[in-house]
């Protein structure tokens, strides 16, 4: 797992929807390719190989908006249903309905600004979905979510009394800067990582201007896109509630046996993130899974059942997506069904990054039927780039906290790494309830 460094920025998000309790088709085109979305209309701060040797080819980008789309029709239909498929009820698997008789046409727009369509009263659709090629397929849904709740405290003093990482974010920064140049200590490889940090560190508490916002944005639910065949973008998935459990299983597991450390490469040098495998152990050095970590024999913890249950439920919504979004389309066809039986979880702070690579350690088999791995977000945003070929030209998402990304099918041998953290863009409330370090926790799941 060679980590490509070597990014240049820029970059941009997604729309998230803004109905309740409707789904829409978005911008149906000739052909399917790469997406790149605006979310402008969103209240939210804005900016927001095998994985064997991951490449460390250098990779560079740069973005422009485009304005060659030409989008054939949007439709936007409206259901009856309320209250959709929130991830905090995960048994609740998709209930979307949709009625055919209440779809209404919209003129499409050949601009590649997002737009308004105010739909009885409160729907409200951002939308810009372009393709270089000028062709793609683009479709989202929105449901409703619970509303997060905003009270209970988080003690999050360290409980442990072995050496427990609890510098600052500078302090991290540098450790990682060492990494660029030198070889990963086995100080840093055996030292506990905390993923939250103790109160008096944490910056100002959110305003309640910030907090009400963050609510708002939680209730207006999940919007999908079909980035590309085999690749779905759920936007604001995972509620705020769910992440908050999320962080906090995470901390208390990265603190344990088998928890977060600093990984390294085979020629001596440092990720620029800390990792944890949990049900089994992904070795960077030797491109490998195994049972048992081998810098320090720990056993892997095991994922917890409710992180497995989120990620049944993103497969079947995305199979729905795709369907919805092409009649042609079985949607276990583009996302095969997967049970997890590997998650790996990588923290990265602001100077983090992963390089471009494709996860190809999991068995020819699960690789073969194109078993999706499904990568959850959650923190500071990030640029997320993939591409066919490792010299190809990278096309990038910006992939928000409670944002659900799945590559499976043909998407499954993508070459992906994240460019950068955009600093200072993880959801208040979540870092008041969790006291989350500044930076970014992704969690991917595979079937081995
Ligand atoms: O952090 C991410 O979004 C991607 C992580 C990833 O590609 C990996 O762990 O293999
Ligand atoms: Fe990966």
């Amino acid at each position: 797992m060679n980590h490509g460094e070597g990014w240049s920025s820029g970059g941009r998000g997604g729309p998230r929807g803004r109905s309740q309790a409707s789904w829409q088709i978005v911008n149906r085109q000739k052909s399917e390719s790469h997406v790149t979305v605006d979310r402008s209309l969103d209240e939210s701060s804005g900016n927001r190989g095998g994985r064997g040797l991951r490449g460390r080819g250098r990779c560079t980008q740069s973005w422009s908006p485009r304005n060659n789309n030409s989008p054939e029709q949007v439709y936007v239909k409206k259901s009856s249903q309320d209250g959709l498929c929130s991830t905090k009820q995960p048994d609740e698997v998709a209930a979307f309905k949709c009625s055919g008789d209440d779809k209404v046409l919209l003129q499409p727009s050949a601009s590649s600004n997002s737009k308004n369509i105010n739909l009885s009263g409160d729907l409200s659709v951002s939308r810009e979905c372009e393709d270089k090629n000028g062709g793609r397929v683009s479709c989202y849904l929105v449901n409703k979510m619970e509303d997060v709740s905003l009270s209970g405290q988080v003690s999050v003093s360290s409980t442990s009394d072995r050496n427990v990482e609890i510098s600052s974010v500078e302090d991290q920064d540098e450790a990682h800067k060492s990494g660029d140049v030198g070889n990963a200590s086995d100080d840093r490889n055996t030292r506990l990582f905390d993923l939250c940090v103790e109160k008096k560190v944490m910056g100002l508490k959110a305003s309640s201007l910030q907090l009400n916002r963050e609510k708002r944005r939680a209730a207006k639910g999940y919007s999908g896109i079909v980035v590309r065949p085999g690749m779905v973008l759920l936007q604001n998935y995972l509620s705020l509630n769910d992440q908050v459990m999320i962080v906090k299983k995470c901390r208390e597991l990265g603190l344990g046996e088998g928890g977060f450390y600093q990984p390294g490469y085979r020629d001596g040098a440092s990720c620029h993130l800390k990792m944890m495998c949990l049900g089994k152990n992904w070795d960077p050095q030797t491109s490998r899974y195994g049972d048992t970590r081998p810098h320090d024999g720990s056993v892997p913890p095991k994922i917890p059942a409710e992180f497995n249950q989120f990620v049944q439920k993103a497969i079947k919504d995305s199979q729905f997506l795709v369907a919805t979004s092409s009649k042609k389309t079985k949607g276990e066809d583009e996302i095969p069904c997967m049970s997890p039986d590997i998650c790996i979880a990588n923290f990265y702070t602001s100077t983090g990054r992963l390089g471009l690579h494709q996860d190809k350690d999991e068995s020819s088999k699960s690789i073969q039927k194109g078993l999706p791995v499904v990568s959850f977000s959650i923190g500071s945003s990030a640029e997320f780039v993939y591409c066919d070929q490792m010299n190809d030209k990278p096309e990038k998402v910006v992939l928000h906290s409670g944002d659900v990304l799945l590559f499976g099918g043909k998407s499954r041998n993508v070459f992906h790494g994240v460019q950068s953290i955009i600093k200072d863009t993880a959801p208040p409330v979540l870092v008041q309830e969790t006291s989350l370090r500044p930076g970014r926790l992704n969690l991917t799941f595979r079937q081995y």
